[in-house]
């Protein structure tokens, strides 16, 4: 594992490519650094699902009789996670599954996962808006209309495009603790208080959320073009494989306001 001091440096842009586990003395900086390296697995799911246009009957109930009213991609995502569940991914408190009820105990011998969080706040899930925010808003404005018959597939990539964006999403419990632990006084008014607006406006800071659209604007563009052996530069000409604007939409409507309404929800229990 690397040195402590690796992890108080806040940095904007990072050059390890391995996520280490959280460190004991959680620090901004490092949190901040594996919401950095997130971003290139978030542009990069998008990519992927891309791929397939948007293949609306893997979102119609009716494709799949025998399930009760599920589509294809609720039933898909709903198997899924009883199989991950089963070989332990939710024992590690930074992976929340989007249809918790029902999920086998896991039957691997579990890994002692440092217990970082609150552990009447760990529970905080904003995953119902993530699925709503992802199928009703996003996925039109990223994907081309058709039907290419690839459902699953289609449903495998959505998938992996609602795990990365959950993980990220619930980074903010990371980052509520951190907040935290760094200014309790300042903090603990504003939970005795019940004062989202207050904790709204003690956990934002408007230069660090304007620099990460910028950053993903750009990782869209870089990770998104075509790569040929000539060399070349953006224009207005260049297509890329997911809009860039999308992504920084994406960043700036959902994805930012969610990490915060799960920072928020993480310190109202925060003293419980
Ligand atoms: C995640 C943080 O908290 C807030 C949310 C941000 C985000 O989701 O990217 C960025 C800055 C803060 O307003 C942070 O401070 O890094």
């Amino acid at each position: 594992m690397a040195s402590t001091e690796h992890f108080t440096t806040a940095t904007s842009e990072m050059d390890e490519e391995k996520e280490a586990p959280p460190p004991q003395d959680l620090t901004l900086g490092w949190v901040r650094d594996a919401l950095v390296r997130q971003e290139d697995s978030i542009v990069f799911a998008l990519i992927e699902r891309a791929r397939f246009p948007y293949n609306a009957p893997a979102y119609d109930p009716s494709l799949l009789p025998q399930q009760g009213g599920r589509s294809l991609v609720e039933a898909f995502a709903r198997g899924a996670e009883v199989l991950q569940a089963k070989f332990g991914r939710y024992q590690n408190p930074e992976e929340v599954p989007f249809f918790p009820d029902d999920l086998p105990a896991p039957s691997v011998i579990p890994y002692n996962f440092p217990e970082v969080f609150h552990p009447a706040s760990a529970y905080v899930t904003e995953n119902n808006a993530i699925w709503n925010m992802y199928f009703n808003d996003l996925l039109p404005l990223f994907t081309v209309e058709g039907d290419d018959g690839n459902y699953t597939s289609t449903a495998a990539a959505d998938l992996v495009c609602l795990q990365a964006l959950s993980r990220r999403i619930h980074y903010g419990k990371y980052v509520a603790e951190v907040k935290f632990r760094d200014a309790p006084q300042d903090y603990m008014t504003a939970i005795c208080a019940k004062d989202r607006d207050a904790l709204m406006k003690l956990l934002t800071f408007e230069a660090v959320e304007e620099m990460v659209k910028r950053r993903v604007l750009k990782k869209a563009m870089v990770f998104g073009q075509t790569v040929t052996l000539e060399d070349k530069t953006f224009d207005d000409e260049t297509k890329y494989k997911v809009d860039p604007a999308v992504v920084a939409r994406l960043y700036d409507e959902w994805v930012i306001p969610l990490t915060k309404d799960v920072e928020v929800e993480y310190l109202l229990r925060r003293l419980d």
